[in-house]
């Protein structure tokens, strides 16, 4: 799988971070259908409330974009989170007896916190090529855990977390991931010319990778948490 060149080398950076992140507990126990209801439900609820900051964050790439052509897919991003993917979390929910006020009147865990207001504090701080950074981890790690999860799951896929795979490994969220890859390979041409990895910005860009890779995983390690907890 590959979403860029960007993309590819910030990840090879963090290999260990990454490799924890996409084959987390949580992600297997997706993947094999033994996740405990509780644990998801309790992550989707917490997801709901990171899309909405997630989408200002994206909203803001709006706002640091330098070209048109930038603004354009930023705000096709937006979109795609407020009026795509946040409508799994609604169906799921309801489905579930939890509504849509239910969810967005939910307190929101330090770990939701830590990683929005991280991601959102990088990129008013930074130019867009600081902002997209942050942003990758969350975009690009669910598009190739959901891609490896459905070939995977076989031809058939079935299990109870099919319909969340699907969302992720579907033609769509391949499209935003295939867009976000683009973004973030022509920031870093402007910003770091033809060899990114021997720009002086390089180290802090893969620190701050890092740093969302690692955010990521703590939020997995919530929801498993939460197997136990109400
Ligand atoms: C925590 C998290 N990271 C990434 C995505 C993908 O948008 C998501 N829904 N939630």
């Amino acid at each position: 799988m590959s979403y860029g060149s960007v993309f590819a080398k910030l990840r090879e950076a963090n290999a260990e971070a990454w490799r924890d992140y996409t084959r987390h507990d949580f992600v297997a126990a997706l993947g094999d259908g033994s996740l405990p209801r509780a644990a998801f439900l309790e992550y989707l609820v917490q997801d709901y409330l990171f899309l909405i900051q997630f989408s200002r964050a994206w909203a803001l790439a709006v706002l640091k974009a330098e070209t048109l052509d930038e603004m354009r897919r930023c705000a096709a991003t937006v979109n795609a989170l407020l009026n795509e993917e946040m409508r799994l979390h609604v169906e799921t929910c309801a489905r579930e007896g939890i509504s849509a006020e239910t969810l967005e009147s939910a307190a929101e865990r330090l770990e939701t916190i830590a990683y929005t207001r991280f991601v959102l504090a990088e990129g008013h701080a930074g130019d867009l090529l600081d902002l997209l950074v942050a942003l990758a981890p969350c975009v690009l790690g669910y598009g190739e855990i959901g891609a490896r999860l459905a070939r995977e799951g076989g031809p058939q896929g079935g299990g109870p977390y099919a319909e969340w795979i699907e969302t992720y490994a579907g033609a769509d969220y391949q499209g935003v991931c295939a867009k976000v890859a683009g973004l973030l390979d022509g920031a870093a041409a402007r910003g770091l010319g033809p060899d990114p990895e021997a720009h002086p910005r390089w180290s802090a860009l893969c620190a701050r990778f890092g740093s969302a890779t690692r955010l990521e995983s703590a939020f997995w390690s919530m929801g498993l948490a939460a197997r136990s907890a109400s």
